[in-house]
């Protein structure tokens, strides 16, 4: 139970109108236990002859005034439950969306997208239906049985009514053991659920890798067995509930046969009247609503409990990446870069992606990394982003450990390309103005034009407006690289990180890009990872990584003296170009 506190924070800024839904809802259903005593009123009157048509019409009047009360009422229920919880559901998914987002790479890299949208989409609708819906259902089961049963006490008789409420014992007790299975039959539907979306999501984001290796058919297997146990597990419940419902109608249809015999006898003895035990069938099937509905708030709650426990998992969820007690007040840096001693693994188990890396990049200085891949460049700018933790004083920026300036502050302060380039699926211009602070054309233009990708934009029917595929995927890769390079050169911040920027582009461009880059990054931090020579030789430092350790570090020329790694790329390198220059 404590573990779904969350929806009491929610709930409780609702209480008014679930107090104003539930007083409507009394008056809805204490109103609504006079259409049977009217008409008993009627018929009593009728059969005893002392009715004229004028008494008719007068009951007839007062059963129409109940109906435009529970009109009337049933609409102001609605709105101030249903619309309480669509509200609710609406805050959950952005409070959800806003933790999200606050939590560490490390929480993705774990959690699959498909599973994670599922608690957007699924658990939350589970979730408002046990704050709406099964709101409705328990009231009508627990207060309007009580309400009908004291009317069928007082206005017909007692004994009738004990033995009508004998069977309805069964459903309670039963309800008990139902909610419970059925709470864990709707975890593993969700699961099911979570899973046969996390499967589409995947095979719809690898659709390219999928035909190209002609795997269609592997996926539509893969997806025909998350498919099959996502069936599996709803069958699950079906098959509870084609058990649990038919027995709910047992009892209630039971519960009237046995009042029909004992009713029709009580009537032929003259104990009760004709109206009265008209009434009161008409009661009983005024029953067989609050026992239905016990049975679908069991199934609401249940549903809705189990949801929310998954949602909850996401909200205990802690950042590992958020602003400390010691940080400073930092609003901008200058961009000296100081890595002492860095050492990092990804998780326990794992290898050490860097091992003992010191570097000193200075402020206005530009430094290049250069490694085989998986030696660890990711990696090294990954921590300057502070996307993982490292130990204080591996990492300064200006003097500050990375962990004592804020996390705006330091993002902010970094324009970074990843490796991946991934655009949005917006227009060109508001993705170039990602990071900036407006989108101003002209300014956008200008980044575009630095990163050599303006002219092409200018050939395409919108221009800016062009609306890219999801992830870019209607761009070129040289295109999709130059326009996040563009998005980070609008940013212009104190440190430009470029993850292996330029590797789809032709030299020529390269050349143009790097030219751009220098007159523009005049005295701002800039680092470059690459796999060319060419893109990086004209850095102030090269670092050269190797199985996470710093292998070599000098300038270019440097470099070429020590004979190592680098030279040997370099030498490598120069024999491509001449081979293909033949
Ligand atoms: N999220 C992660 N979780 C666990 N291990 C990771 C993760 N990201 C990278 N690694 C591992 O860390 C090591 C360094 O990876 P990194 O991405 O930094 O290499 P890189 O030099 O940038 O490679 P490339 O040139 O191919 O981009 C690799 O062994 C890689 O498998």
């Amino acid at each position: 139970m404590k573990k779904n506190n969350i929806i009491l924070k929610y709930l409780y800024r609702y209480k008014w109108k679930y107090f104003l839904g539930i007083i409507t809802l009394f008056v809805v259903d204490f109103v609504n236990l006079y259409i049977p005593q009217f008409t008993g009123e009627i018929t009593d009157g009728l059969e005893s002859k002392t009715m004229n048509i004028h008494g008719v019409l007068l009951g007839i009047g007062k059963i129409l005034i109940v109906g435009a009360i529970l009109m009337i009422g049933r609409f102001l229920w609605r709105y101030f439950i249903f619309g309480s919880s669509r509200a609710i559901e609406c805050e959950i998914r952005n409070d959800l969306f806003a933790h999200l987002e606050k939590l560490s790479m490390s929480y993705f890299n774990k959690n699959k997208t498909g599973d994670l949208m599922s608690h957007f989409t699924n658990d939350l609708n589970a979730v408002r239906m046990s704050i709406g819906p099964a709101v409705i259902t328990t009231f009508d089961a627990v207060i309007m049985t009580l309400m009908v049963l004291i009317k069928m006490i007082l206005y017909v008789d007692l004994r009738l009514t004990v033995l009508a409420v004998i069977p309805l014992l069964f459903i309670a007790v039963g309800g008990v053991y139902y909610g419970k299975a059925a709470e864990k039959k709707f975890t593993a539907k969700q699961q099911a659920f979570s899973d046969l979306t996390d499967q589409v999501q995947e095979s719809i984001s690898g659709i390219h890798v999928i035909k190209a290796f002609v795997q269609e058919r592997k996926e539509l297997k893969a997806f025909g067995k998350a498919n099959k146990e996502n069936k599996d597990k709803n069958m699950g419940v079906v098959k509870l509930q084609a058990v649990v419902m038919p027995s709910l109608d047992f009892i209630i249809g039971f519960s009237s046969v046995i009042t029909l015999l004992y009713g029709g006898y009580l009537t032929i003895k003259g104990d009760i009247t004709l109206g009265r035990f008209i009434a009161f069938n008409q009661y009983i099937y005024m029953l067989v609503w609050p026992m239905i509905a016990a049975g679908d708030s069991i199934t609401f709650f249940s549903q809705g409990f189990a949801s929310l426990k998954r949602i909850q998992n996401i909200f205990d969820e802690k950042p590992e990446i958020f602003d400390e007690d010691t940080v400073k007040r930092v609003e901008h840096l200058e961009g000296d870069i100081q890595i002492k001693d860095l050492c990092f693994q990804y998780n326990n188990d794992a290898p050490k992606a860097l091992n003992n890396i010191s570097v000193h990049i200075e402020k206005g200085s530009s430094l290049a990394i250069l490694g085989r891949t998986g030696s660890g460049k990711t990696t090294l700018v990954n921590l300057l982003l502070r996307m993982y933790n490292v130990e204080p004083g591996q990492i300064t920026l200006d003097g500050y450990d990375i962990r004592e300036i804020p996390l705006k502050t330091l993002r902010e302060n970094i324009a970074y390309v990843p490796q991946d380039n991934f655009l949005f699926s917006d227009t060109l211009r508001n993705n170039i103005a990602f990071g900036a602070a407006d989108n101003d054309l002209e300014m956008v233009e200008q980044a575009a034009k630095e990163a050599c990708i303006h002219e092409n934009i200018m050939n395409f029917p919108l221009k800016y407006e062009t609306v890219v595929g999801e992830r870019g995927a209607t761009l070129s890769g040289g295109q999709k690289q130059r326009s996040s390079i563009a998005r980070a050169f609008m940013k212009d911040a104190p440190i430009l990180i470029l993850d292996d920027s330029l590797s789809a582009v032709d030299t020529n461009t390269e050349e143009r890009i790097l030219e751009n880059l220098k007159k523009n990054r005049e005295g701002k931090t800039t680092i470059i990872i690459a796999h060319r020579i060419s893109t990086i030789q004209n850095a102030d430092r090269i670092l050269v990584l190797d199985a996470g350790e710093a292998a070599e570090y000098g300038t270019h020329e440097e470099l070429l003296k020590l004979q190592g790694i680098y030279a040997r790329m370099y030498e490598k390198q120069q024999l491509e170009k001449q081979l293909e220059a033949v």
